[in-house]
């Protein structure tokens, strides 16, 4: 089975689900997730600066995370597991602004996300998980921030069922004190 790079546009600008390079033989499998110059004949300029890999265990949500500056572009990958991956469009120019789509990332599908500068993402860890980070820019810890996973004004609709309930959502300390989406907009206006 031969599966070459596709790319599918979404409502939010810039917001791609992507099918990467993918053949199968009798050996096993080569998976190629990221190509400058397949991107580039996309229309898609996304040169790299930093790669990195988290691991969760189900009921985990990692979210909703930006840099306020300096804005980073990612592609995002489920390498081994399963996740619900959301993003936020936080452009206040942009006609999406505010809205969230969700998309079901999966190690055995080879598919991926590119994030755009100027959103949220986030995810919610249905089966322990590797993800795959690829960054056009650099991370910067003093612009890192974020908004709640669960905020009121964006009514994201997580799956929580899939983990056995809300109460099984496992957050790190700095995601539980993030800001509320209404404390961003007063302090910030958007992005
Ligand atoms: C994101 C990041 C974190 N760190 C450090 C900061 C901290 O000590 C440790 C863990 O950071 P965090 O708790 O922020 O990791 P995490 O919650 O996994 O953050 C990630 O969440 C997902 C949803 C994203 O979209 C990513 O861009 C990133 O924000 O790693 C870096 O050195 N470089 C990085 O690029």
């Amino acid at each position: 089975m031969v599966q070459q790079f596709s790319f599918k546009e979404t409502q939010i600008q810039g917001l791609f689900a992507i099918m990467s390079f993918h053949a199968e033989d009798l050996r096993g499998s080569f998976t190629k997730d990221y190509s400058k110059e397949a991107f580039k004949q996309n229309g898609i300029q996304h040169d790299l600066q930093e790669v990195f890999y988290t691991t969760s265990s189900k009921g985990v949500v990692r979210a909703l995370h930006f840099q306020r500056v300096k804005q980073q572009p990612k592609l995002v990958r489920c390498i081994s597991g399963h996740v619900y991956d959301v993003v936020v469009d936080l452009r206040k120019e942009s006609p999406t602004f505010k809205k969230w789509i969700g998309f079901d990332l999966k190690g055995n599908k080879y598919d991926e996300i590119l994030v755009p500068a100027g959103c949220a993402h986030g995810y919610l860890v249905l089966e322990k998980s590797v993800v795959s980070y690829k960054c056009a820019e650099n991370f910067y810890g003093e612009f890192d921030d974020g908004i709640l996973w669960d905020d009121k004004d964006l009514q994201i609709e997580w799956p929580v069922g899939k983990i056995g309930g809300i109460d099984n959502v496992i957050l790190s300390d700095k995601d539980k004190r993030l800001q509320s989406f209404g404390n961003f907009m007063k302090k910030y206006g958007g992005l």
